[in-house]
């Protein structure tokens, strides 16, 4: 699928573009637990993925991307806050150089090690990745914070096949990986927000879907996260692909509102 590809994930993102579209809707942010809102109308989210949809894994230059194909509704997303039906087209993850900080958002300025940010189109509206990710309406991601801790079986088959893909613009088929062993098995309780991508084209066109519940990996794992590499195979310096996060942006007038009470 192109949902991806055709994003330049330009790097290191702390080289911040000078004008931002719109700046007053962009990810990440600190979620004020205090100040998140209880919405009621917020329904229970409804995930379906099937595997089969699952094609390849590639590094960009900024993380790790298992895309999928979504050239149909047969991996979506829907109910939560959202009111039409999102495909999922790609998940990748952003981590730090060691467990302190890694993830974009945090909770109350706590920060974890990892954050898996699964990608999703509006598939009601948009027939195209690239249609959507200009559109307010258009991007809906699912973030999992990821804690230090058991192993994650359902992990390794992903930490197994990352070596193939070292360097930047590295490729390899990967199929048959169902991305709903990375959610936490209570995915009824979450915070949501408007928000951007937190890579270029950094567009506000996100409604953001951030579990309360984290997922453990082991520290071995996640060590094989930081042995890929920003940099391609032919370039003399390599650098290890750590700290991928963008900084947190301000709230402004914004609210975040939980599902949960
Ligand atoms: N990190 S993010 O999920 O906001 C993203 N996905 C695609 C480009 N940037
Ligand atoms: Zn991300």
């Amino acid at each position: 699928s192109a949902c991806s590809s055709k994003l330049a994930f330009m790097h290191p993102m702390w080289q911040e573009p000078l004008a931002i579209p719109g700046g007053d809707r962009q990810s990440p942010i600190d979620i004020v637990v205090r100040k998140s809102v209880f919405d009621p109308q917020l329904r229970p989210l409804k995930v379906q993925y099937d595997p089969r949809t699952c094609q390849q894994i590639w590094n960009n230059g900024y993380s790790f991307l298992v895309e999928y194909d979504d050239t149909t509704d047969k991996s979506t997303v829907k109910g939560g806050p959202l009111e039409d039906q999102f495909r999922l087209c790609q998940f990748h993850f952003h981590w730090g150089e060691n467990n302190a900080w890694g993830s974009e958002h945090s909770i109350d300025r706590r920060l974890f090690p990892a954050e898996l940010h699964l990608v999703h189109w509006n598939s009601d509206k948009y027939s195209l990745f690239e249609e959507a990710v200009i559109e307010e309406n258009g991007l809906a991601v699912i973030a999992v914070f990821l804690k230090i801790g058991k192993r994650h079986e359902g992990l390794q088959k992903l930490v197994d096949a990352l070596p193939a893909v070292r360097h930047k613009d590295s490729l390899v088929e990967f199929t048959k990986f169902d991305p709903s062993c990375l959610l936490p098995e209570n995915i009824d309780d979450y915070w949501t927000y408007a928000g951007s991508l937190t890579t270029p084209p950094l567009t506000e066109a996100v409604t953001w879907i951030v579990m309360k519940r984290h997922i453990e990996v082991s520290h071995d794992q996640l060590a094989v996260f930081r042995s890929l590499l920003f940099t391609s195979a032919e370039e003399q310096v390599q650098r290890s692909m750590v700290n991928n996060f963008r900084v947190q942006q301000a709230v402004k007038g914004r609210t975040v509102r939980s599902s949960f009470t």
